[in-house]
């Protein structure tokens, strides 16, 4: 689940293996277009990790990192 701390909403995923947490990383980039809002994310084989602020608003939360988190969680929902 995603938790809120220090001025971030943050979040870890664990794949099957590289393919999977890459092909999440694509669907990820378009919704970000899509949303003009970016992730800062990581990756290492089956791990991602996200880390969403607004630093248009001075690297604070805002709705937009909690509208951002939503979708991403209705992408993983749409793949079970
Ligand atoms: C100009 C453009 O709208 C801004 O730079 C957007 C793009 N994506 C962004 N992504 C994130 N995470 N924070 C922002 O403040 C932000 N600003």
């Amino acid at each position: 689940m995603w938790q809120e701390k220090d001025n971030k909403l943050t979040r870890a995923f664990t794949f099957a293996d590289f393919s999977e947490a890459f092909a999440f990383m694509t669907r990820v980039a378009l919704l970000a277009e899509k949303m003009n809002h970016h992730p800062w994310w990581s990756n290492v084989y089956n791990k991602v990790s996200i880390e969403l602020n607004t630093h248009d608003a001075g690297n604070i939360v805002t709705d937009k990192d909690r509208k951002l988190a939503e979708a991403i969680d209705l992408l993983l929902e749409e793949r079970e």
